[in-house]
């Protein structure tokens, strides 16, 4: 058994309604200035204003940054750090999906920080510690809430990540009613989105251990017994809250195990053509996972255990082909375009994308369960063109 170190949450709350104790738990941090970070989808659902009046209910100054995009340009997270600050802000909350909680973890870090968000790209780079951070997803999900990962899409356009324990908020407050309101698109992507973080977890080839398979395993059979739930019928609370529990704990995975080929193919996707994170997720899983069957057969076959729990097996081969061939079913029926060519691809723009894979994002390559190269990456972009 390998030695390992595991790192997570400090407190996470899964409690429904549980956005009105906002103001007691920024109370308990010592917090007097709060500053809501949100993306304007989140604002029109009312969610920064409920933010708000539990802040201020509880004696808290509060004000709302509700200018988020998605894949966070930098040049947004600057706006950010600087409206903390002329708020003169001593705690962050985030209020929204990844792109909103992983701006949040930056302007905690960055509000009385000297340093430029660009030296912070890769790992441990932050000095100094961070406000006071709680993070509220409301997408099930990037599991950003329980990660110390902020990934932004820099001013080159190339989405870049950003890791340091100071990034892990104080609290994590999981509350199933802020997702109930998610489009089906958005509930699909995201869902699909946690899914890959399990798969890749468990897959990881340089970082899995006991425990993020654990935490993987468990994650993906809540997410795989509830999406079609949620996708279906959105007002479904129970699986809702399922999901966003699913969401957390593949979050806690994937940050200490990593995630690999599918999310380093993804990346071009979102930073180039603006497909969301989980969609640009669901193009490439297929092939990727096919591509990796060799040698990650054993280890699909063991979360097909998780994933299609009322099956039986005659071998790990036919386990793993089930897995893949579900995933693909479930993919095919979620409502998302399937096709690159559909989300503006052409042939000419995947030898440079496999470029940037195969030269920029080693880090996440590198941990793919089978060996990547180039030509290997063009193949899988063209297979789903
Ligand atoms: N740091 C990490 O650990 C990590 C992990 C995975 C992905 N990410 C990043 O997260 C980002 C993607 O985040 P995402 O997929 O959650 O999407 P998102 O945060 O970009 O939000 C997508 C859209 O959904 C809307 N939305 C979110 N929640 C809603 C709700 N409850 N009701 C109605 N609308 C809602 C938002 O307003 C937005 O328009 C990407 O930038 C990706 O790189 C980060
Ligand atoms: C290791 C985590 C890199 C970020 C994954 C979600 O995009």
């Amino acid at each position: 058994m390998n030695d390992f170190t595991f790192q997570t949450t400090p407190r996470a709350i899964c409690e429904t309604g549980g956005l009105s104790r906002l103001g007691e738990l920024m109370t308990g941090l010592g917090v007097g200035r709060a500053i809501v970070i949100c993306d304007a989808g989140i604002a029109a659902c009312g969610f920064g204003h409920r933010a708000v009046a539990s802040l201020k209910a509880a004696g808290i100054g509060a004000a709302v940054f509700d200018q988020v995009q998605a894949d966070p340009p930098v040049h947004v997270v600057r706006s950010a750090v600087e409206a903390a600050r002329a708020f003169e802000a001593d705690g962050v909350i985030g209020l929204g999906g990844g792109s909103s909680l992983d701006t949040a973890k930056l302007v905690a870090l960055l509000v009385r920080s000297d340093q430029k968000i660009e030296e912070l790209y890769g790992t441990d780079l932050a000095r100094g510690r961070r406000l006071p951070l709680i993070q509220v997803p409301t997408t099930a999900g990037t599991g950003s809430e329980v990660t110390w990962v902020s990934v932004v899409t820099s001013d080159a356009n190339e989405k870049k990540a950003i890791y340091s324990p100071q990034l892990l908020p104080d609290v994590a407050l999981l509350d199933a009613e802020l997702t109930l309101g998610m489009p089906p698109r958005v509930t699909a992507a995201t869902a699909l989105d946690a899914m890959v973080h399990a798969i890749e977890a468990y897959t990881s080839r340089t970082r899995k251990n006991v425990v993020s398979d654990a935490l993987a395993m468990k994650g993906l059979q809540l997410l795989g017994a509830n999406i079609r739930r949620v996708v279906a019928d959105g007002s479904d609370i129970e699986a809702r809250s399922a999901m966003l529990q699913g969401s957390m704990l593949a979050g806690m995975a994937f940050v200490n195990a990593s995630v690999a080929a599918v999310h380093a193919l993804s990346y071009p996707l979102g930073a180039r053509f603006h497909v969301p994170h989980g969609h640009s997720n669901a193009l490439v899983m297929s092939p990727v996972f096919r591509f990796n069957m060799p040698v990650a057969e054993k280890a699909y076959a063991e979360l097909a255990a998780c994933l299609l729990p009322d099956r039986r097996f005659a071998s790990d081969a036919e386990a793993a082909e089930a897995f893949v061939a579900e995933l693909e079913q479930l993919v095919a029926s979620v409502g998302l375009e399937t096709r690159l060519s559909q989300m503006g691809v052409t042939g000419a723009d995947i030898p440079d994308m496999a470029k940037e894979v195969t030269v920029g994002i080693q880090r996440l390559l590198a941990n793919n369960p089978r060996n990547m190269n180039f030509d290997e990456v063009v193949s899988i972009y063209q297979a789903v063109l």
